[in-house]
């Protein structure tokens, strides 16, 4: 593993690190906050999972967690959204390929051969952190925007026993209905759409939902309101009862501040289910 950077942040370390991938066949980098409490032993870690055409640097940067997570004694981990770099497939369009993992283990070629996000962000990356920092991989929680909403929603209800809660900004929440997904899930899983429902938040939540805390903040000036389809969302969290927020924010776009409005409160949450 290589350090890229380590800066002194909030009373703890925002750092900046690089290792080998076994999963994505190449060296994948991802930010980690750690605060000060990590000094004296493991914290638990919220996931902010980015979304189309970023790395892992645009909510490092750009969401304001860090205040928040040192508050709270929470690390924080900011994984890029796709495997990258020379020999790694790409397509032309920015919703496709390099910046556009869709936090899934793709099946079909090009793409199987690096980009499998879905075993890298559930168990190749949780592993290497607890091994080289002071993370305790027990407590676990997930957090993201757009194409990270969905990743973390559909992480949290596949596998609820590795996350304690779950929240995002403006998922994409209906992928298999959508043009935000249905290009994807074809290229990378392939047409077959019965492969796909373990990747539709909806359609997980009108199945099983999740048992721990959920909160939801979209929006309602979001560019990208159509693509994202939040009310497949709204109505399956209505239709099994689940327990939960699902906030409409008047007037906010698609953007990092909209995110950088909101965090506060997902921090606060997820914190609560972390430490309980
Ligand atoms: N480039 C695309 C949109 C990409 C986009 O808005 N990406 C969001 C996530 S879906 C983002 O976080 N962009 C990077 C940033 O704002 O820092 C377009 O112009 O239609």
């Amino acid at each position: 593993m290589k350090t890229v950077s380590e800066n002194k942040c909030f009373g703890g370390v925002q750092g900046v690190y690089s290792a080998p991938s076994a999963a994505c066949g190449v060296d994948m980098t991802f930010g980690l906050f750690l605060p000060q409490e990590a000094e004296d032993g493991p914290v638990p870690l919220l996931w902010f999972l980015a979304g189309l055409t970023c790395t892992h640097e645009n909510a490092m940067t750009k969401a304001g967690a860090q205040v928040w997570a040192a508050e709270q004694g929470i690390g924080l981990v900011f994984p890029d959204t796709s495997p990258r770099g020379e020999g790694v497939p790409n397509d032309e369009a920015y919703d496709l390929g390099q910046g556009a993992g869709f936090y899934v283990n793709a099946t079909r070629d090009p793409w199987a051969k690096n980009f499998q996000m879905w075993d890298y962000i559930s168990d190749e990356l949780p592993a290497l952190l607890a091994a080289n920092f002071a993370i305790d991989a027990e407590r676990q929680a997930l957090t993201g925007h757009s194409m990270g909403g969905h990743g973390a929603l559909t992480l949290a209800m596949n596998f609820p026993e590795r996350y304690r809660s779950v929240s995002a900004f403006a998922p994409i929440a209906n992928p298999t209905e959508s043009d935000w997904g249905i290009k994807q899930l074809s290229a990378y899983i392939g047409e077959n759409k019965s492969d796909w429902s373990t990747h539709d938040a909806s359609l997980l939540m009108r199945e099983r939902g999740f048992d721990g805390p959920v909160l939801i903040d979209q929006g309602t000036e979001d560019q990208f309101w159509d693509l994202l389809r939040p009310e497949a969302l709204a109505s399956a969290m209505v239709d099994r009862r689940q327990d939960g927020r699902f906030r409409l924010q008047k007037g906010y776009d698609h953007s990092y501040f909209m995110i950088s409005s909101f965090i506060e409160d997902h921090i606060t949450m997820h914190a609560e289910a972390l430490y309980s």
